[in-house]
């Protein structure tokens, strides 16, 4: 089966700054969401593929025709590739039907019609809103309009650019599920870019977790997500803690939390252990039945439906554990500090 887009040894920067280093990436189907914080390149990468950014070094090649081999670069409009930018990027002196049908080619636009409103009922708006203007939709119905023009000329390949961050979080998570819903209809592949990892583990088909231009991982979200390749990637997704500790008999390790079994089987040395959040159980030094690693809280930072306690531990490693909301300590509280279940275990060094 031919890749919707296949990345291969991309390399780009700005000047003297190189930002992409060597970058493979197949998206079959589905999306594929690029993971990883502010300035590691994300934005650089889908403007690379889009052809706003000319690469220095590699290939992407778009359902079999290589749009970039080396310097040399097909005219973005060419590519076979829809776009969303960030804020929809509408424009704001032509109504939805005019701003959709500019997706099309010229020659399709006068008889666009039918058209508009299939990609109208894609993306879940009333066929009414072909006459609104974006200042007259909300946020959410502004990004699905943005997703239909980019939908309307049938690219293989939609590139989004975190095109939710500017809704609020219950819209955000309806839209996405839209979005998504629209891409599947339409049988186009996507790259979504998303600092996000709510939004990527929720999303995607595949996840990509970038960090400072190269790809640290690249898997489905649940495998990102039980068994990361690096302790990065499980410290940026769910706020993973590493600890230090020594493998003991292969199926488990000892650290200052106490005697952890371990997910996968490993040699015998010393560890990077990562405990999650939601991993760590914190209770009063007082309870009677209180086990665990003695420890102080720090801080505290409450979200309604739960909150994040970091705690020091007696030996000086700090952690952060997501409790209840019924059940917060108060900072510089007494705690004992267990965990549940298994842990990952990373080389040392
Ligand atoms: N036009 C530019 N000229 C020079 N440097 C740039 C330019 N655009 C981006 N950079 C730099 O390239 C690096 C990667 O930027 P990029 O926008 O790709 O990151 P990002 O992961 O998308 O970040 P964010 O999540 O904040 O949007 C950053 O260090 C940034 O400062």
């Amino acid at each position: 089966m031919t890749a919707a887009l296949e990345i291969r040894g991309l390399e780009a920067g700005y000047g003297r700054t190189s930002v992409l280093r060597g970058l493979d990436l197949v998206v079959t189907e589905g999306v594929t969401a690029i993971l990883g914080p502010s300035g590691c390149g994300k934005t650089t990468l889908l403007r690379s593929v889009a052809g706003f950014v000319s690469p220095t070094a590699g290939t992407v090649t778009v359902a079999g025709t290589e749009v970039v081999t080396g310097r040399r670069s097909m005219p973005a409009r060419l590519r076979g590739l829809g776009y969303v930018p960030q804020d929809g990027a509408l424009f704001p002196h032509l109504d939805v039907a005019r701003n959709i049908a500019f997706g099309l080619p010229r020659g399709e636009r006068s008889d666009s019609g039918a058209r508009v409103a299939e990609m109208l009922e894609l993306v879940e708006l009333p066929a009414e809103m072909a006459g609104r203007y974006p200042h007259e939709l909300s946020g959410g119905q502004q990004q699905r309009v943005a997703l239909a023009r980019a939908l309307a000329p049938r690219p293989k390949v939609v590139l989004l650019d975190e095109p939710f961050s500017s809704l609020d979080a219950s819209l955000r998570e309806d839209t996405g599920r839209a979005v998504v819903r629209a891409l599947n209809a339409a049988g186009a592949a996507a790259l979504l870019v998303t600092h996000d990892q709510g939004e990527a583990l929720s999303l995607a088909d595949q996840v990509a977790v970038m960090m400072a231009g190269s790809f640290l991982q690249v898997a489905s979200p649940t495998d990102i997500y039980l068994t990361p390749a690096d302790p990065r990637v499980a410290s940026f997704l769910g706020h993973a803690s590493l600890v230090d500790g020594e493998v003991i008999n292969h199926t488990e390790a000892r650290c200052a939390l106490g005697l952890l079994p371990l997910r996968a089987a490993r040699e015998p040395g010393a560890v990077r252990l990562a405990v999650r959040a939601e991993q760590i159980q914190i209770r009063p030094d007082s309870a009677s039945d209180a086990d665990g690693a003695p420890a102080e809280v720090v801080d505290i930072s409450f979200y309604g439906h739960d909150a994040t306690v970091r705690v020091r531990l007696d030996s000086g490693e700090e952690l952060a554990a997501r409790t209840p909301a019924t059940s917060v300590p108060a900072p510089g509280d007494r705690v004992r500090v267990g965990v549940v279940g298994d842990v990952v275990a990373f080389s040392a060094t």
